[in-house]
């Protein structure tokens, strides 16, 4: 057996603490696994008084930058850009491998992290940072490194599934169930980056530099969150044969000059009933690729918690053990590639528009000349009679029309939204999503 390896764990929360216990209630598992054991130095906390369930005291500490200072490998499980930043960059510089579930930290300074790693020859690996339990790094990282990856739609966030699969399924409302995933650890430690879509966002960004061998930080997702989307919606949605789902969606798309660009977009779309994705319900996450060679692949699990993601960091501390007994190369370079990233309106997608409009005669001519006018084809057009305000309207005077459009240019389909608000027998576009996971 080789010489212990020192771990020290930067944050003792939802996913700390099954980490801690973990590595203390396996550890003559692990030991076997990697050849030497793994000795937990410490676990640095901001709150060093609180009393922490199966976690020896004595660990405890506020001392982060000493407990780096001294280790072979650093786990961090705190959260946010900084102190994480500076505390993985100096467990780099002093040849200690880290792990992070970090993807807010990943999505917004990744490359430089990567590039000190494969400067020290250490590892830095992330396998918890993208749907928690479920393997996605690196089978997107390596497995698939020989294939053209041509698209991922991916359910990334826990808390948003949650909460969109409770309003659709047990008719919750929104708050009550943002309330309820943060009661159940699911979400962030400010919630407004899961349900602004900026967490998905951060995911979007790690898979596609991953898929595209491309730099892609979080500042070049488009992100729209859930917090626009009503229970209307989603009871809309479903009589419609549509489930509503926050996607990461990451695209290789061609240019009009043929070459390749990359898109990553984030935001709530209709979902048909028949495509896997549709059937991921509570935190579940799924991760839904199609590359050229393997065709389609669908990964699935659980995406949020503190076990489920305590697996993924487990299994990296393991993976990066092991390295450290074996010795060998330390980390790969980063991405290096240069597929240009593509705006929002350069993308090509379905949109399903309800109006509230006035009805008379000559209304339905008046809505589908202003698509014709932005060459938007329609595929379907319901109307329905009932009040879309459900507010005592009778009904008499006002229709819902549900229009789903064929594919089109993002650019002319918001164009299209945009005049319709404008036109006199619209009385308010009552809601706009897009439609992805249709063949
Ligand atoms: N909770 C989940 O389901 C998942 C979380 N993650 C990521 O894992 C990381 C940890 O998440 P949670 O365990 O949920 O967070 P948490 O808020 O429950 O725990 C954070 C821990 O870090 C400590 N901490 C924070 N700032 C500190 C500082 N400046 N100095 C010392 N200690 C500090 C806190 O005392 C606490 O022990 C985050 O990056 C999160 O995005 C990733 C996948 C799933
Ligand atoms: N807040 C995140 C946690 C995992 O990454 C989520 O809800 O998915
Ligand atoms: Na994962």
């Amino acid at each position: 057996m080789a010489e212990p390896l020192r771990v020290a764990l930067l944050g003792c929360g939802v996913v700390g603490t099954e980490v801690a216990q973990r590595l203390t209630t396996h550890a003559e598992a692990y030991a076997e696994r990697i050849g030497a054991r793994l000795e937990l130095t410490g676990i640095a906390v901001r709150d060093t008084d609180r009393t922490r369930a199966g976690i020896d005291p004595a660990l405890i500490t506020d001392d982060a930058e000493g407990l780096v200072g001294r280790a072979d490998i650093v786990v961090e499980l705190m959260g946010g850009i900084e102190p994480a930043r500076s505390l993985i960059l100096k467990a780099i510089s002093h040849g200690a491998s880290v792990v992070t579930a970090n993807k807010a930290l990943l999505a917004e300074h990744g490359a430089d992290l990567l590039a000190a790693a494969v400067q020290a020859g250490v590892r830095l690996e992330y396998e918890a940072a993208v749907a928690g339990a479920i393997p996605i790094v690196r089978p997107v990282g390596e497995s698939l490194a020989g294939d053209k990856v041509q698209r991922i739609l991916g359910i990334v966030n826990g808390t948003t599934n949650y909460v969109l699969d409770k309003m659709d399924s047990e008719g919750w409302e929104f708050d009550d169930a943002v309330k309820k995933a943060q009661e159940l650890g699911y979400a962030e430690a400010d919630p407004t980056a899961d349900v602004g879509g900026h967490d998905a966002a951060a995911k979007a960004a790690i898979l596609a530099n991953l898929a595209f061998h491309t730099p892609v930080s979080l500042s070049d997702v488009y992100v729209e969150g859930i917090t626009a989307v009503t229970a209307a919606d989603v009871a809309r949605a479903k009589a419609e044969g549509y489930a509503v789902k926050l996607l990461a969606i990451c695209e290789r798309l061609e240019q009009a000059d043929g070459s390749d660009g990359v898109s990553a977009r984030v935001y709530p779309a209709l979902v048909p009933h028949e495509h896997p994705l549709a059937s991921v319900h509570g935190a579940f996450n799924a991760v839904f690729v199609e590359s050229e060679a393997a065709g389609e692949l669908m990964f699935y699990g659980q995406g949020a918690g503190g076990a489920p993601t305590s697996s993924a960091v487990l299994g990296d501390i393991i993976s990066v053990a092991r390295r450290r007994v074996l010795g060998g190369r330390g980390q790969s370079e980063p991405s290096n590639g240069a597929l240009p990233l593509l705006p929002i309106d350069q993308i090509r997608t379905r949109y399903h528009i309800t109006l509230d409009v006035v009805d008379r005669p000559g209304v339905l001519s008046k809505v589908t000349e202003v698509f014709a006018s932005h060459g938007v084809s329609i595929e379907t057009v319901r109307q329905k009679l009932a009040p879309v305000d459900g507010a005592g309207n009778d009904g008499a005077e006002r229709a819902e029309l549900i229009i789903a459009t064929h594919l089109g240019a993002e650019s002319a389909l918001a164009a299209t939204v945009k005049s319709l608000e404008k036109l006199d027998v619209v009385n308010a576009v009552a809601s706009t999503l897009r439609v992805e996971g249709l063949q």
